[in-house]
């Protein structure tokens, strides 16, 4: 016999971070979506910038690093948009957890420098006009319910 088996032996999912960049953290009326190039299985699909976050690393740090890197600008960051797991994360399969953040653009502008090739600015109307990874759909969900509620005629 020897050791006990935990009830739950699954991995901890790697943890990776979102930007939800919009043109205003408290009414936002739109959202950067990002193409993605690589690997072969996801390109083409369109995601929130980000990526993994580095051992030692919090979320904010790892999320300014990585947009600093993917988009060449500086952001400042809203509150989280949460997801259903512990610490309101969102889960991209099984294997990684999104931590999901508000942010907007405090220095330059944002272009395709790093796992990207296109970026697209998406509002309420053609939020699904560009193909999202399935698993960023309720987060997108989650982003837009946010946006500023649209003047009545
Ligand atoms: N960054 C990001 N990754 C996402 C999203 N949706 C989604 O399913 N993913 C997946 C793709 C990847 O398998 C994983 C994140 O890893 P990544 O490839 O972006 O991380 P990274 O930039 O640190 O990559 P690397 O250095 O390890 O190549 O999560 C999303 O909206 N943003």
């Amino acid at each position: 016999m020897g050791h006990s088996t935990p009830r739950s032996s699954a991995p901890a999912p790697v943890e990776v971070v979102g930007a939800a960049i919009v043109d205003d953290l408290v009414a936002p009326t739109r959202l950067l979506a990002a193409r993605r190039t690589e690997p072969a299985a996801l390109a083409g699909g369109w995601e929130l910038p980000g990526g993994k976050v580095d051992p030692g690393e919090t979320c904010a740090e790892a999320l300014h690093r990585e947009i600093r890197e993917e988009l060449g600008v500086e952001v400042a960051l809203g509150d989280r948009v949460d997801g259903p797991l512990e610490r309101g994360r969102w889960p991209l399969g099984t294997a990684y957890a999104m931590t999901v953040h508000l942010a907007t653009v405090t220095a330059g502008e944002p272009a395709p420098i790093e796992d990207h090739d296109a970026l697209r600015w998406v509002t309420e109307d053609d939020l699904y006009a560009v193909a999202w990874l399935p698993a960023d759909l309720p987060v997108v969900e989650a982003v837009a319910a946010r946006f500023r509620p649209r003047a009545k005629p």
